[in-house]
């Protein structure tokens, strides 16, 4: 029997998808949008800033990561071109986020898994923005029903990897192993695109047909089995959100990408060297 994955079509790179990504001469920054990532408590911050740096290195025109008074030293320690911005306390965080005035949001990268965190994905959900939405705000949103009630904007990008996703869809693991099946289900359920990650990385939609972008033609992309390497995916996804890119486009792209960007580096690859190889990889 031929299985759906099979029959999947390939994601390829054309001529229109690399041009896409350049940069105009006319423009400036705030044309390419602005991306805040949301990031966890003090101590817990690399994650955030891993994905932030995907976000400016994929050509957001500004990128912020938005956190708690008590991290701005952790933070600001660290990071340069992407602005600190911090709310003083949770029940400013809504306000603050909504007056940064994002084009799109990463939530979920090490963002921590308390009440108070929860609170914080449903409050980021009803902005309405295009949404990267990873790891922990998967977890918050797992025990909410199907379909998922909150994702207010259909251009965002919900990012499991397979751990993530028998969280989120534990029922569908009963019944099927196909992985495009799975990401399917997902979608439905999130009602947004959902990209399950691994070697062969299935990009999945509400009512459309889905795409698997696939590692197989590159000999060191299994360099990506390391830690923050799905943080900088979710912010190569954001940027390319703030930047105006369709959720499945920046979903297809930015896991293109990301293989490429291993292969560009090649063994020895860890995340923080994701991101400073797409000058490389775009060029
Ligand atoms: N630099 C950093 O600050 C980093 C922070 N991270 C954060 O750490 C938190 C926990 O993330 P984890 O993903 O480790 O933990 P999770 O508990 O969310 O998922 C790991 C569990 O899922 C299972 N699993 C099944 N298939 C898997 C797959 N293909 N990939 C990964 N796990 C799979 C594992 O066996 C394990 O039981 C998240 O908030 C994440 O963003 C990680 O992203 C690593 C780097
Ligand atoms: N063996 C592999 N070959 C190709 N890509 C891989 C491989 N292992 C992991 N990846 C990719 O690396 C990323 C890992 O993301 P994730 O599991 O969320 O890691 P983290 O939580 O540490 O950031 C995903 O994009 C996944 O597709």
């Amino acid at each position: 029997m031929t299985r759906l994955e099979d029959q999947t079509p390939v994601f390829e790179m054309t001529d229109t998808h690399w041009r896409s990504l350049q940069k105009s001469g006319a423009a400036h920054k705030h044309r390419y949008g602005h991306a805040a990532v949301i990031a966890g408590p003090f101590g817990q911050g690399g994650a955030a800033r891993l994905a932030a740096r995907g976000a400016l290195r994929i050509g957001a025109g500004l990128v912020s990561v938005v956190c708690r008074s008590d991290a701005v030293a952790e933070h600001a320690a660290q990071l340069n071109a992407i602005m600190v911005k911090p709310y003083t306390q949770d029940g400013e965080f809504q306000d603050h986020l909504t007056g940064i005035k994002p084009q799109a949001i990463c939530i979920g990268p090490n963002l921590g898994l308390s009440s108070g965190n929860k609170t914080q994905v449903g409050q980021t959900l009803t902005l309405g923005l295009p949404m990267c939405i990873d790891a922990d705000a998967i977890t918050h949103l797992s025990d909410r029903g199907d379909p998922l009630p909150g994702i207010s904007n259909p251009q965002s990008v919900m990012t499991p990897h397979e751990g993530e996703l028998r969280r989120f869809i534990p029922e569908a693991f009963n019944t099927t192993s196909c992985r495009v099946t799975l990401a399917q289900h997902a979608a439905k359920k999130a009602g947004c695109v959902v990209l399950f990650k691994g070697p062969d990385t299935v990009v999945a939609r509400p009512a459309h047909a889905p795409m698997i972008v696939s590692s197989k033609r590159f000999q060191h992309s299994s360099w990506l089995a390391t830690a923050g390497s799905g943080d900088v995916l979710s912010g190569f996804i954001t940027g390319l959100l703030a930047r105006g890119f369709d959720a499945f486009d920046a979903a297809c792209l930015a896991a293109e990408l990301h293989f490429r960007c291993a292969e560009a580096f090649g063994p020895g690859l860890i995340a923080v060297d994701i991101p400073e190889m797409l000058p490389k990889v775009l060029r």
